[in-house]
């Protein structure tokens, strides 16, 4: 069993994500804008809403705040780009990020932002660069509604694939992946995180689930491509098999930009069935969480209880 502590009691909150357009190489702008529809989320506006939202959630942003970087993963041009991009993150000082020190812009944006609005703020994801090694990590910020920086995730599966004719990505060549499993407790749950293709790998789900998360949160970005194929599925399946809320929050999609977004921003309840999602244009997606589902679930069809941890004891070995 998990050596966590217990998560908090499950209890009902409104979610809100944000699938957010006109994303461009202008950095400020981009920061300004996302700033704007944070006010809007927080205000209800958006399709959906049944009151204040407890929890926002920006999509991952690195693909798409630096859509010329996009077309230049594949090519030398990228490499030159991402680092003028990236952000060192302050890190803890007296066990707390130290949010006045920071000298990334948008750390102070997202943590004014959820302090201002009173919201739990999950900031989508940046590129962050470690000032220890120089590494670049593709990074999700959490704030909570007084503007701590709470927890960090940094995506721990690069996104490399080769599909001919269709796509070739490869976030290795200028990203360092992640190696820790994150999660955050709120007032009203806890909450697992993840990025985009870390979705693929059902372990870094099911290692969440079993420290406690009701709901796991990762901001994406997959594309015309694989989008249609698997942006659903795949969430249905970690719902499905860890019995938890499951959601991803995309940028919308740019047929300008490098790299086409899928859009469709997606909330899955416990049971596998879509509570609400986006089509690909700019929007702002609410939702109410219920714990009651979660429960029903989980009394209904009890696997939480019934797996047989003695027959596969470390699938890592095959056993
Ligand atoms: N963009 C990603 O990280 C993942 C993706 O698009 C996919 O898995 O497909």
């Amino acid at each position: 069993m998990s050596s966590f502590p217990p998560p908090p009691a499950f209890k009902p909150f409104n979610l809100a994500l944000i699938q957010l357009g006109q994303i461009g190489p202008d950095k400020a702008a981009n920061l300004k804008h996302a700033r704007d529809m944070i006010r809007k989320a927080a205000n209800g506006e958006g399709e959906g809403a049944q009151g204040k939202p407890d929890l926002i959630v920006l999509p991952r942003w690195a693909k798409d705040r630096f859509v010329t970087l996009q077309e230049c993963f594949n090519s030398p041009y990228g490499h030159t780009h991402f680092p003028v991009y990236a952000e060192p993150i302050e890190f803890k000082s007296g066990g707390k990020y130290n949010i006045e020190a920071s000298q990334s812009e948008s750390v102070k944006m997202l943590s004014e932002a959820a302090k201002s609005e009173g919201v739990w703020l999950l900031g989508g994801s940046i590129p962050e660069r470690d000032p220890s090694n120089g590494n670049i990590y593709n990074t999700s910020t959490v704030y909570s509604p007084q503007g701590e920086l709470v927890v960090t995730h940094r995506k721990v599966h690069l996104f490399d694939i080769d599909i001919p004719g269709k796509i070739t990505f490869k976030e290795s060549e200028t990203l360092t992946g992640g190696s820790t499993t994150n999660f955050f407790d709120t007032e009203f749950a806890r909450v697992g995180l993840g990025i985009c293709y870390d979705v693929r790998f059902p372990e870094l789900a099911m290692i969440s689930a079993r420290q406690g998360c009701q709901v796991l949160i990762y901001p994406g970005a997959f594309n015309t491509t694989t989008g249609p194929l698997h942006w659903e599925l795949l969430q249905r399946a970690r719902a499905i098999d860890n019995q938890v809320y499951f959601s991803m929050c995309s940028p919308a999609r740019d047929l300008t930009a490098g790299y086409h977004a899928w859009g469709h921003s997606l909330v899955v309840d416990p049971m596998g069935s879509k509570l609400v999602e986006a089509e690909d244009g700019e929007t702002i997606l609410h939702t109410r969480i219920n714990p009651k589902t979660f429960n029903d679930a989980r009394a209904g069809i009890p696997v939480t209880t019934q797996r047989r941890f003695d027959v596969y004891l470390d699938v890592s070995k095959g056993s």
